[in-house]
């Protein structure tokens, strides 16, 4: 079956479909993994997008049991070049196409990714829509264009009641703005005591937790749709309690210290982004996923130092708080597949925790 990619300026893709039967439309955006789709297509920061591989073999090895990013994904679309019709892997349990069709997410192929691609790059991201017929095109481009993106992503993927995972290590609050479930797993692993909160979730009800530590998690859309975040975040600094900001959290603390964000022009999204450390000086290679980002320019009047900054655009990817026990990164160390130069951000946390739950710093004021 036929199925089109219309794009808010007019431009039209034709390609085949696969996944579910249905029309969406979203911020058409490209990601370079080359492999790690089922952990892409579950990441909930891709939340209303429509997402691209630039890779040209998509699904090969079937979806598997355990590389979800979260169980009920929130993308809202998916284009490949080929998509594999035929999987092989032994843990495979089922195709793409057939899990996206179960998940409601419609999937686009055959179309030339790398025109797309190169499209979105010189203008930057766009509004589209997936369609299977191009009749109404003039129609859809008027709605792409009329219709904002929408804003209530975090409130859409945030979990909706706290849950624990038990462990007996320190006890970290993450604040679940669209939690990737390997974040969940690298703490689980240091057997930190897991508590999950929902994103609006008060610095008191955080506090009365008792953590060691918060962990402001990824998620999707622009920071400034979560306004009510930064108070929360700005209040567990005054506290003195150790925090990691990752992605979206890394963008909202850093809005909480007083920075500014940006739109980037067509993101980062892909995993083998070169970050430089610039305490260190060293580069590490990093899965990245993100449209926004911290501008450098606006941390001049703040407590926050830049860290980290992207080798290829120069853009910030990290900050560290001059004052408080803070610290927060713009791409994922917990990556899966990988990357994995950059696992050890949660060692740093668990170190930071540990040496303010020593010195009692951290329950002073709470
Ligand atoms: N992965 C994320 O947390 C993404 C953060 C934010 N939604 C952005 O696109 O910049």
């Amino acid at each position: 079956m036929v199925r089109y990619l219309i794009l808010e300026d007019g431009t039209v893709f034709e390609g085949m479909a696969f996944g579910a039967d249905v029309s969406v439309s979203g911020e058409v955006v490209f990601t370079t993994s080359m492999t790690g789709y089922q952990e892409v297509m579950t990441d909930p920061s891709y939340c209303g997008q429509i997402i691209t591989f630039t890779y040209p073999l998509i699904g090969n090895y079937g979806m598997n049991r355990h590389d979800y990013e979260s169980i009920n994904p929130a993308a809202a679309g998916v284009i490949v070049y080929e998509n594999a019709a035929f999987p092989s892997h032994c843990e495979s349990i089922q195709g793409m196409s057939e899990w996206l069709a179960a998940k409601n997410i419609p999937g686009l192929y055959g179309i030339d990714t790398r025109k797309l691609t190169r499209r979105l790059r010189k203008q930057g991201t766009v509004r589209g829509k997936l369609v299977n017929s191009c009749e109404k095109a003039q129609e859809i481009v008027r709605e792409l264009n009329e219709t904002p993106l929408i804003t209530n992503q975090v409130s859409t993927v945030s979990t909706k009641t706290s849950y624990m995972l038990p462990n007996i290590g320190e006890r970290v609050v993450v604040v679940d703005y669209g939690v990737k479930s390997g974040m969940l797993r690298e703490l689980s692993m240091r057997q930190c005591d897991v508590v999950v909160v929902p994103y609006n979730a008060t610095a008191a009800e955080i506090l009365q937790l008792k953590p060691d530590g918060v962990l402001l998690s990824n998620g999707p859309g622009d920071p400034k749709d979560v306004p009510d975040a930064l108070n929360t975040i700005a209040m567990l600094l005054d506290q003195n309690v150790p925090i990691l900001g990752i992605c979206l959290g890394h963008q909202l603390m850093s809005l909480a210290c007083g920075a500014e964000t940006i739109k980037l022009k067509f993101g980062h999204r892909g995993s083998n982004h070169p970050v430089k450390n610039l305490l260190t000086g060293k580069v590490a290679l990093t899965s990245q996923n993100h449209g926004y980002a911290v501008d450098v320019e606006s941390l001049g009047g703040t407590d926050l130092v830049l860290s980290h900054v992207a080798v290829n655009d120069g853009t910030a990817e990290g900050v560290i708080h001059k004052k408080k026990p803070a610290f927060s990164i713009q791409y994922h160390p917990e990556a899966s597949p990988g990357p994995h130069d950059s696992n050890s951000i949660f060692d740093e946390f668990l170190t930071i925790m540990k040496t303010y739950k020593k010195e009692g710093v951290a329950h002073a004021k709470a």
